[in-house]
């Protein structure tokens, strides 16, 4: 049926392990629940649960519109129906430290295996894009030391992001990174690096796991994961991706009913009726069903 078998800290746990071995851990952008089940089935190792696409779909750009009950609770029904870790982008931590405190309390209760919290000014933008500004390094610092000093489960990832890249050189991002494993951080997601040497560079000022973000249309190009491995990135995260794909597959469906009077020539691109049953298990609950209906109550026999 539709639920996680692990328990959160369980899932801490794995997440930690996959990301101390030298395999790359692929965390595909989960667009809703339903669609963590594909990514699960497709031998995933995790997902991500982006800002972007929680915004986005909601109707709002991503610039720090949407508030952190939004986000726990998304967060929170797409961490339940998966065994697979999870990781949310929790964007600036929604405020002060204080509130980034409790940001990690709200994630840590939704099943989440971890989050990132990034350097950026409030309001946040796109890290893709230009017109960022990031916070000074003691702001910073202070973020991810309420983060971890908040959370109740030692396994649940604080990865610090820095947006610097966007705005200063390479050397202040590899030099902010430090700062930052120092305050506590677990992980850290460098934003915006131009190319694979860049990635080599933060692999070696560090010595926690490093997350690459292929977001298409963006800043980095889409390297492939052996490329990423290879250079030491431990986990990749495709934020973005099955939103993009699934609001291209519905204006080319509308645009022809749009055309034919008919959806017909889209039909053989849909997800049977079949298919999509088996993925919310319909059988698993009738199982489910018959086996709690279908009993004897003693001293009732004929
Ligand atoms: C990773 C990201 O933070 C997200 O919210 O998914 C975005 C993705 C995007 O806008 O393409 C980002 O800032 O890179
Ligand atoms: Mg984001």
């Amino acid at each position: 049926m539709l639920f996680s078998t692990t328990t959160p800290e369980a899932k801490r746990t794995a997440l930690r392990q996959m990301l101390t071995g030298p395999r790359i851990a692929r965390f595909p952008g989960a667009y809703t629940p339903l669609s963590t089940k594909l990514i699960a089935e497709q031998g995933f190792d995790g997902v991500y649960i982006s800002g972007a696409v929680l915004a986005n779909e909601l109707g709002f750009p991503d610039i720090g519109l949407t508030a952190l009950p939004e986000v726990a609770a998304r967060a929170g029904q797409i961490a339940r129906v998966t065994d697979l870790p999870a990781l949310v982008d929790a964007d600036t931590g929604f405020g002060e430290p204080m509130n980034v405190a409790r940001t990690v309390q709200e994630l840590e209760n939704a099943g989440l295996a971890g989050c990132h919290i990034e350097d950026q000014f409030n309001p946040k933008r796109c890290g893709h894009l230009d017109g960022k500004s990031v916070v000074d390094l003691a702001t910073a610092t202070k973020r991810i030391r309420a983060a971890t000093e908040a959370r109740r489960d030692p396994n649940f990832l604080i990865m610090a992001r820095t947006d610097i890249r966007g705005v200063e050189d390479l050397t202040a991002a590899t030099d902010r990174a430090k700062a930052l494993v120092d305050a506590g951080a677990d992980a850290i997601f460098p934003e915006a690096m131009a190319d694979l040497s860049e990635f080599a560079a933060m692999r070696a000022a560090v010595d926690v796991p490093i997350l690459a973000n292929m977001t298409e249309f963006g800043k980095s190009q889409l390297f492939t994961a052996a490329q990423l491995e290879e250079v030491g990135v431990n986990m990749v995260i495709y934020p973005v991706t099955l939103m993009r794909s699934a609001l291209g597959a519905m204006e080319r469906v509308l645009a022809t009913i749009a055309a034919d009077g008919t959806q017909q020539a889209a039909v053989p691109e849909m997800l049977t009726r079949a298919r999509l049953y088996e993925l919310v298990d319909y059988n698993g609950y009738n199982q489910f069903d018959a086996g709690v209906f279908d009993f004897e109550v003693p001293g009732l026999h004929h």
